[in-house]
């Protein structure tokens, strides 16, 4: 059967393109690699596998209609995004013979789990009325710190929140090979990766393009965060419809990432790959020799220092004063508390309070393996 994994037909599939393909000649929009795409996503919906688009693309698409000649200001970035969203819009919609939606989305969006949620909502009520989800970041309104800052990150996070059992990222690229294939004629492709360890991150660079942004690199985090969602993972070469052909009859035509047998459950996936800490909490040496699998307790008096600035729900790290990352976690008080609780000759009645309300939520802890 075409499109299958072992189990049989995908249900659903996040596929991701990039700029390099949407705009081959460094600006604007061309449909000369999308028309293979389409193809393919024409397919998979006749086969009753449900797609979701992540499109790059925007800022490319938007930077004919400025001056380029200048270093590209952050302001500017975002006007051109703002410009070519509906450009790349455009030259979707033109291919397809069923409706689309646009979704834009930035890291505040899936930082908090109630909007993370809505998100969900959303995207699931397109895909039941069969119309094709597109989605990229929302460029024009983010600054960069808070921006997810790539799309092959992104894609990773939507399809963990689609509940997909496949994510092809496609780029102007076979996949991953030993070393950058642009700069080293001797680097090899990986046609199968099981575990995205040292080795195998060390293989990666950024792009040499001029209009990709995070090159293997991001592509690599998000195969780690995909795959550890239990969710199988390609990076396809997007520039020939030979990989389309190969991967709608069960084939890999580039890398594949196996996905974890045992996935991290979705809350924790959702902790650990999407929601970023606001600040971090240093706690004593000690503690760190004490962490389990599932569990992290420490009080206020193991408290060295608070970094950041942080509300009660906010996300935070928490490390060791010799640096370990020990757990991401939702604090349930805020920097400012904790900052008091800090102070030697802080008030009893504080302290009592604080014991009655732990620092960190266990619904919520995902301890983190040091690498
Ligand atoms: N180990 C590697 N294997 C393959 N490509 C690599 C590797 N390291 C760096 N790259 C670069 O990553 C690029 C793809 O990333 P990028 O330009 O960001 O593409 P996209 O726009 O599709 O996201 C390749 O063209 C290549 O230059
Ligand atoms: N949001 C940006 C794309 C950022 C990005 O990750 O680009 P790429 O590396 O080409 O996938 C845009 O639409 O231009």
């Amino acid at each position: 059967m075409a499109n299958t994994n072992s189990k049989g037909k995908w249900n659903r599939i996040v596929l991701k393109v990039g700029s390099a393909l949407i705009a081959p000649n460094k600006k604007g929009c061309s449909s000369r690699y999308l028309l293979g795409i389409a193809d393919f996503i024409v397919k998979c919906r006749m086969h009753g596998t449900q797609v979701v688009l992540v499109s790059s693309g925007s800022v490319a698409a938007g930077s004919s209609s400025f001056d380029t000649s200048k270093k590209r200001s952050i302001a500017v970035k975002k006007a051109m995004a703002a410009k070519g969203q509906m450009e790349m819009m455009a030259s979707w919609d033109r291919l397809f013979d069923f409706e689309v939606a646009q979704l834009l989305l930035t890291q505040g969006d899936l930082q908090i789990h109630e909007r993370y949620e809505s998100i969900r909502e959303t995207a699931f009520e397109l895909l039941n009325n069969d119309i094709l989800p597109i989605v990229n970041e929302n460029d024009a309104v983010t600054s960069d710190e808070q921006k997810v800052g790539d799309n092959d990150n992104l894609s990773a996070m939507i399809a963990a929140a689609v509940d997909a059992e496949c994510l092809i990222i496609c780029s102007d690229v076979e996949g991953l090979y030993t070393d950058n294939p642009n700069t080293n004629k001797d680097a090899v492709l990986l046609k199968e990766v099981e575990v995205i360890d040292d080795r195998i991150l060390a293989m990666a660079s950024g792009p040499d393009s001029a209009v990709g942004t995070g090159g293997m690199r991001t592509k690599l985090e998000a195969a780690e965060k995909a795959t550890s969602n239990g969710i199988l993972t390609y990076i396809v070469n997007g520039l020939t419809t030979v990989s389309f052909n190969q991967l709608f009859a069960g084939n890999n035509p580039g890398t594949k990432f196996l996905p974890f047998k045992q996935p991290l459950d979705d809350r924790i996936h959702w902790m650990t790959h999407t929601s970023k800490a606001q600040g971090e909490v240093i706690v004593s040496n000690e503690i760190g020799e004490q962490v389990e699998d599932d569990a992290l307790s420490f009080d206020h008096s193991d408290i060295v220092n608070v970094v950041g600035d942080f509300s009660s729900g906010e996300t935070i790290l928490v490390r060791t004063e010799k640096g370990k990352k020990l757990a991401k976690a939702t604090s349930q008080h805020s920097s400012c508390v904790l900052n008091l609780m800090l102070n030697e000759d802080v008030d009893e009645s504080a302290i009592e309070w604080q014991e009655d309300n732990p620092i960190i939520s266990e619904n919520t802890l995902a301890i983190l393996e040091e690498k």
